[in-house]
């Protein structure tokens, strides 16, 4: 089993790998392998840092392609606001030190519980769920 291609709704992501190859990373228009290292962990920029950021970090586009002798077994930590009922929502919006006239906000001030609605239902099909949140 694989993911299609997608970003990460967390602020980042560490992920520890096996040592079976799968994991493809998007950059400058193409799929490049991001191959374990034994003892290493991945970090993955995801969409919420982005939007803090307002597009200073850009969110990871990758995917993983299962189709080597298996099972592969991948550990994910995303970490993000909390977002089950009866928590507080977290709201988040471009950190305003990053912003200036040349520099305006990019995105609306969210509800981290609204984005993740967003993200999950819409599924992994490709599109930035950010989309849903600019100005
Ligand atoms: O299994 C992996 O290496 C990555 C999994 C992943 O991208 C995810 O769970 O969001
Ligand atoms: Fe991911």
């Amino acid at each position: 089993m694989g993911t299609t291609k997608h970003t990460d709704g967390s602020f980042f992501t560490v992920l520890l790998q096996d040592q079976l190859d799968g994991l493809q990373v998007f950059q400058e228009n193409q799929w490049i392998d991001v191959h374990p290292i034994h003892g290493a962990l991945v970090v993955n920029i995801g969409d919420l840092l982005q939007l803090i950021t307002n597009d200073r970090f850009i969110s990871a586009t990758h995917r993983v392609l299962a189709n080597q002798v298996g099972p592969r077994i991948s550990v994910v930590s995303f970490f993000r606001p909390p977002i089950s009922p009866g928590n507080n929502s977290m709201v988040c919006k471009p950190i305003k030190q990053l912003l200036s006239e040349e520099n305006p906000p990019i995105y609306k001030e969210i509800d981290a519980r609204d984005y993740f609605n967003v993200y999950f239902s819409k599924g992994l099909d490709g599109t930035s769920p950010l989309l849903h949140f600019r100005l």
